[in-house]
């Protein structure tokens, strides 16, 4: 800091362009995916972020506390969130609260796929279609055609929909063999604003080091505390010093209620000293070298209570 003021004073007529790690033109921005059960939404998700890639930010009470998965490519970088309680099946009191707090999410998000089954709408799709606002972005995807028997059917399936919804576009996909996957990202790029990436592209990739730490931390805490902790860990890394000789880390395991931060730490702490443990032999191998690795757990609070309160209803 204090090198950084000498240098001010002394060139104060040189302009330092400022830095962008990303390139011009990179977009951003949040996609929810819906459409009723079994469409094939997960499988969607998978493959377009990657089998492993499930993670949750830090930042409370907005969508962003759902991120279901974040996809960074050159260009752009979609951040796929969950619309929890997104279902039309129940009637009663509590349904016009909940469909509007799907409402709230459908609102803050760029884009919205809306998965149908190619083979053609059902009761249901109309039902949940229903609930997205008419202003959102939609795009519609007709998933599974790699079991359609007649792909000329799906023309006349694409005029019908439009008759339902101002869909921005339609894109026929199979998520199960990831065809035409590529041209929905491509569309939905296309309604992300321009912005700098959301989340650092470094650890939400497949590929990085801090994102194999993280997934490995995860995947030692859920081995280790399994069905005890019924809505899942996210992770963070929050420090990482590495030299050449050793690595120091510091992870932090979230969890979504006060009561399940003393499961994950165990009595005088030994679950948390065996996910550190295990965790840091899988490090230390992957780095190639020491590893000192630190792992905290941390309540995350989220607008996620107020869903969690619908599911004990029985609203999903
Ligand atoms: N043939 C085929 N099967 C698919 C495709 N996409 C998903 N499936 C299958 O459809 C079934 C449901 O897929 P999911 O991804 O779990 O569906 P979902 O919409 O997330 O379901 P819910 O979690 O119940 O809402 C699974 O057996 C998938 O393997 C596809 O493109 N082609």
């Amino acid at each position: 800091m204090a090198n950084e003021e000498k240098q001010e004073d002394a060139a104060p007529s040189v302009v330092i362009p400022e830095e962008r790690p990303y390139p011009k033109g990179f977009r951003c921005g949040y996609i929810a995916v819906v459409g009723r059960p079994n469409v094939g939404k997960s499988t969607l998700i998978n493959y377009l972020v990657g089998e492993k890639v499930s993670i949750t930010s830090h930042k409370p009470q907005t969508t962003r506390d759902r991120v279901l998965g974040v996809l960074t490519r050159d260009n752009a970088q979609f951040v796929f969130v969950d619309t929890p309680g997104f279902q039309s099946k129940y009637k009663g009191g509590l349904i016009h609260h909940m469909n509007n707090v799907v409402r709230g999410v459908l609102s803050e998000v760029d884009v919205v796929f809306f998965v149908i089954d190619a083979i053609g709408w059902k009761k249901a799709d109309e039902e949940v279609l229903r609930l997205i606002p008419r202003e959102s972005t939609v795009i519609l995807v007709l998933n599974k055609t790699d079991e359609l028997k007649n792909r000329e059917a799906l023309l006349p399936l694409m005029a019908e929909s439009m008759q339902k919804f101002p869909f921005a576009a339609i894109i026929p996909t199979s998520a199960k063999k990831g065809k035409q996957c590529e041209e929905l990202l491509e569309e939905a790029k296309k309604y992300l604003p321009e912005d700098a990436p959301y989340y650092d592209p470094d650890l939400y990739t497949d590929k990085s080091p801090r994102f194999l730490v993280a997934e490995t931390v995860r995947e030692k805490a859920f081995r280790l505390l399994g069905d005890e902790l019924p809505y899942g860990i996210a992770v963070t890394i929050d420090k990482w010093d590495e030299t050449d000789k050793s690595a120091e880390i510091i992870a932090t395991l979230l969890v979504d209620n006060e009561r399940h931060r003393p499961i994950v730490i165990g009595e005088k702490g030994a679950k948390l000293r065996e996910i550190s443990r295990l965790a840091r032999a899988d490090v230390e191998k992957m780095l190639g070298k020491p590893v000192h690795l630190e792992v905290w757990v941390r309540v995350r609070r989220g607008w996620s209570d107020d869903i969690r309160a619908l599911k004990t209803l029985g609203y999903e």
